[in-house]
């Protein structure tokens, strides 16, 4: 779809979680998982797992986000399948988070911009998961492609791994936290955005206090907030309604191997999803 017909990601996010429920299915092929649904841990392997995954779950949640280092690791013949899997994501109408966490000096931006955000290249899904650590404004490259094609960007602010804080909780000369500062600007990019801004965070599910801990405010953001850490890394609705209070109805939760691992029946991988939708439909919109 051209840029001039597609409505701004966060309003077909916020309206898809509205419709299906704030999850998004992770699709993560690890070996393991491979190995578990009987399919050979080589591109053949890749391609039935990815494509089945959609398969079961498009239409059905408000979005799916492959994982590009699964894909990566099978080298050009992988990254045709992740584009096969972002098209066949399309085809079914499911939102398509493209999680390659990309991040570099502003030129070079411009470069993964064009890869993940422009019409027509084959990588480009609807949103693009991106590190702001080497500064937020080398961002600035996918930040303006992605709001001039109606694409997302979902920003690393407090991750769920445990190391995250060594960076996050840090200080700048300003007093402020930086996961508080990559909070701020993308709030600044999403001000006046209705019903919710394009520029997305993530914050995990896992990191208990820490929004409270480094003075992260997340709803003057008017942004998505993508929480991975539901499901396999130990998150449950008791830690979505705990981590995010108030900005609750921001969060687009997010489970892989979590759903995957009921695979490789499409049956069973449906009734998973639905599972884990129900359980963050009560967390997060209850
Ligand atoms: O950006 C992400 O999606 C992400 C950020 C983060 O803080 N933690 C995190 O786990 N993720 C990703 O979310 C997925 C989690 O997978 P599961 O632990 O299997 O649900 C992986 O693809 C991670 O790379």
């Amino acid at each position: 779809m051209p840029e001039a017909a597609r409505a701004p990601f966060g309003a077909r996010l916020a309206a898809a979680m509205d419709d299906l429920g704030p999850l998004c299915v992770g699709i993560d092929p690890h070996s393991a998982l491979l190995a578990a649904w009987g399919l050979g841990d080589d591109v053949v392997g890749l391609r039935e797992f990815s494509l089945r995954v959609v398969d079961a779950v498009g239409g059905r949640v408000a979005a799916v986000k492959p994982q590009a280092a699964f894909y990566e690791r099978h080298g050009s013949a992988g990254v045709a399948v992740l584009e096969e899997t972002i098209a066949a994501a399309r085809a079914a109408g499911t939102l398509c988070i493209v999680d390659a966490k990309r991040g570099d000096i502003g030129s070079t931006m411009g470069a993964y911009a064009e890869a993940f955000l422009r019409d027509g290249s084959p990588l480009a899904g609807d949103a693009l998961t991106v590190s702001p650590y080497l500064g937020f404004g080398s961002l600035t490259p996918a930040a303006e492609l992605a709001a001039q094609t109606g694409r997302g960007l979902f920003v690393l602010c407090l991750t769920s791994n445990k190391e995250g804080f060594e960076v996050q909780h840090a200080r700048t000369a300003d007093g402020v936290t930086l996961a508080a500062s990559v909070a701020a600007q993308a709030a600044v990019l999403n001000a006046g955005a209705t019903p919710l801004g394009s520029v997305g965070l993530v914050v995990g599910a896992t990191i208990g206090d820490a929004v409270a801990a480094t003075g992260t405010d997340l709803e003057a953001v008017n942004g998505p907030l993508l929480a991975p850490g539901v499901g396999a890394q130990g998150a449950g609705a008791t830690e979505l309604a705990t981590v995010f209070g108030n900005a609750r109805r921001q969060v687009l939760a997010s489970s892989s191997r979590g759903v995957l691992s009921a695979g490789p029946d499409t049956a069973a991988l449906r009734a998973a999803a639905e599972a884990a939708v129900g359980e963050a439909r009560a967390a997060l919109r209850g």
